[in-house]
């Protein structure tokens, strides 16, 4: 396949490696930040799929120039999802292909699936309160994280106690804790935790490296092209 890379920072430069590996062709870099690596040149006609890890505030404006051109565009960043309406739109108005998760580790993919399950679980048997706490690097620009933002949906739908999540410590019983820290070069950990008066469940993930994140994004790129519509994990997973 030929790949557009939107991001030439810690993910776009591993899933450059992986791609090379899995016998894809990059066809263009784009990154302002990156001129040695950037390769704009290319024939956006022939891109078979474009790939973005960017940041919050370009990550949007990225996903509606690849819908625009007719690009399948597969996104993992994070800290936009605000603006995810208007691209949807988009896309149906384009006949276009978006993949969109917040984090394309199986392993995490898992875990929001098993999540949901616990927090039904524990809404039926009842004595719990819950809390989801994620730690990232100090480089992370956003917060929560999209993953947790995810564990947090997760929970809300299954778990009625909970309204509504609070990016903190909080005593109000209907509302869900996300606790962030960042902490040297964490990859990426995320924990949800039951606590009753004589006991405590957790469920939680931690990501030794980015590789797990660079394969579910390829896995998505190589699977995307030829669909149409708005997609994430459990289309590429059967979750
Ligand atoms: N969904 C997932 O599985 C994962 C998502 N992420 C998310 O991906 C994003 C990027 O993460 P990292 O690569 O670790 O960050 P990074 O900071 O190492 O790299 C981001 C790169 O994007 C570039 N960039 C910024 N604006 C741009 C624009 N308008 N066009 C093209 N390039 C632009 C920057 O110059 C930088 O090189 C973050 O939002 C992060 O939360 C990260 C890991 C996994
Ligand atoms: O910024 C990161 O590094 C990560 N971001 C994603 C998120 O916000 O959940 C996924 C992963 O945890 C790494």
């Amino acid at each position: 396949m030929k790949l557009l890379l939107i991001g030439y920072g810690k993910m776009g430069q591993a899933i450059e490696a992986q791609a090379v590996a899995r016998g894809h062709q990059i066809a263009g870099i784009v990154d302002p930040t990156h001129p040695e690596a950037r390769i704009t040149d290319f024939d956006s006609s022939t891109v078979d799929a474009a790939i973005e890890f960017t940041h919050p505030d370009a990550a949007f404006a990225n996903v509606m120039s690849c819908l625009q051109q007719g690009i399948p565009v597969v996104c993992g960043s994070t800290g936009w999802l605000h603006h995810f309406a208007e691209a949807q739109a988009l896309c149906q108005q384009q006949n276009g292909a978006l993949f969109y998760a917040s984090n394309y580790s199986v392993g995490v993919n898992l875990f929001f699936h098993f999540n949901e399950y616990v927090a039904a679980k524990m809404h039926q048997f009842g004595g719990y309160d819950v809390q989801v706490r994620e730690i990232h690097h100090t480089q992370k620009v956003d917060q929560p994280s999209g993953t947790a933002l995810t564990a947090a949906e997760g929970i809300l739908r299954n778990f009625p106690e909970k309204k509504t999540w609070r990016n903190e410590a909080t005593q109000n019983p209907s509302e869900l804790a996300i606790i962030s820290e960042r902490e040297g070069q964490v990859v990426g950990t995320h924990i949800v935790t039951y606590t009753s008066g004589v006991d405590q469940i957790e469920l939680s993930h931690e990501a030794y490296s980015r590789e797990g994140f660079v394969l579910g994004a390829l896995l998505a790129a190589e699977w995307l092209p030829g669909h149409q519509g708005v997609f994430g994990m459990k289309d590429l997973l059967g979750l």
